[in-house]
């Protein structure tokens, strides 16, 4: 399969930090969304989603096509939650009817993220709508109870090696888990909106306890409130893994870069970008104020 970018005809940065602000807009307006969470994490999980079904074997699946806007690809029951992200995003869609769904997706994901404080992250338009034939079976997406070998084999489809793998699972600073959504919960605490390196120092600083939660699956709690996945704990768990998990909990900014460059990495997977699309930085609210 072949993903070649095609840009939306005669759009420049402007036009895009337009849809960019809305987006950004629309956050600050319903920010009590999921007991005052906002929608910031649950727009990043979407643009995660909507480019997590890629196989590098066939350069099958990605956010190229915009697939995760049929109900064949949105009702994987892993994607349960996500409805409220693309709900999120329809009025944002109609407002700009000439923006793909790939584009609308990671372009969401990218907005969400610099909104909550993480890093300048570069996008590039030219994702192209495909039709339903196109969109993957479901099992593309990963488990929460896979171990440490499980989540490094799932994430050779994506040719991402160990230190890439540890920087994107950092994005579990953000938001929550919902038992009515994947059977896990937490964590309790507030500040689940603010990206961080966080995520690192919680997994080496706390001390956790492997319990079963009210749906009776197995996740890792500390006191505080805080919790991990079973996939989230095996980074500690595995030597090749712990050693970027220090290396994250330590330096912030190496965290901030090498998240950046694998979420770029990831949103734009098996996409073919010609070299003279320049990728577009968009300022964040705060710094368009006057
Ligand atoms: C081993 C890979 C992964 C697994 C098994 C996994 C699993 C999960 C689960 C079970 C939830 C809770 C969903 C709910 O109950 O509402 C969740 C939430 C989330 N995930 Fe992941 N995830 C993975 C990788 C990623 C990646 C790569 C990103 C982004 C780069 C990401 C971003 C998020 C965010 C932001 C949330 C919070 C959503 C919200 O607050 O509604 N995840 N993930
Ligand atoms: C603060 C923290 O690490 C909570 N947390 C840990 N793993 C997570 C997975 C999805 C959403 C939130 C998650």
């Amino acid at each position: 399969t072949l993903h070649i970018a095609r840009p939306e005809k005669g759009k420049t940065l402007a036009d895009f930090q337009n849809i960019y602000n809305s987006i950004a807009e629309k956050m600050k307006s319903e920010s009590a969304y999921d007991d005052g969470t906002g929608y910031g994490p649950v727009l990043v999980r979407l643009s995660w989603h909507s480019s997590a079904t890629y196989d590098k074997n066939d350069n099958s699946g990605g956010s190229y096509g915009g697939t995760f806007r049929f109900k064949k690809e949105a009702s994987d029951v892993l994607s349960k939650g996500l409805e409220n992200a693309t709900k999120f995003l329809d009025p944002i869609h109609s407002e700009y009817p000439w923006l793909s769904h790939g584009d609308l997706y990671t372009l969401g994901g990218v907005t969400a993220l610099q909104e909550l404080g993480g890093p300048k992250t570069p996008w590039r338009p030219g994702r192209v709508d495909t039709g339903p034939e196109t969109v993957p079976a479901h099992g593309r997406l990963p488990i929460p109870e896979g171990n440490a070998s499980y989540v490094r084999n799932y994430y050779d489809r994506f040719g991402f090696n160990d230190q890439e793998v540890v920087a994107l699972l950092g994005a579990h600073i953000l938001g929550k888990t919902h038992l009515k959504n994947s059977g896990y919960d937490g964590p309790w605490d507030d500040d689940t909106n603010i990206f961080s390196n966080e995520f690192f120092g919680n997994l080496l600083e706390r001390k956790w306890t492997l319990e079963k939660n009210a749906a009776s699956n197995m996740q890792y709690n500390a006191k505080g409130g805080i919790m991990m996945l079973p996939t989230d704990y095996a980074l500690v768990q595995d030597p090749k893994y712990l050693k970027y998990v220090k290396k994250y909990a330590d330096d912030q900014d190496a965290f901030f870069s090498d998240f950046r460059d694998i979420y770029v990495k990831l949103l734009e997977r098996g996409i073919s970008f010609d070299d003279s699309i320049e990728p577009l930085v968009f300022k964040t609210l705060k710094e368009q104020l006057k």
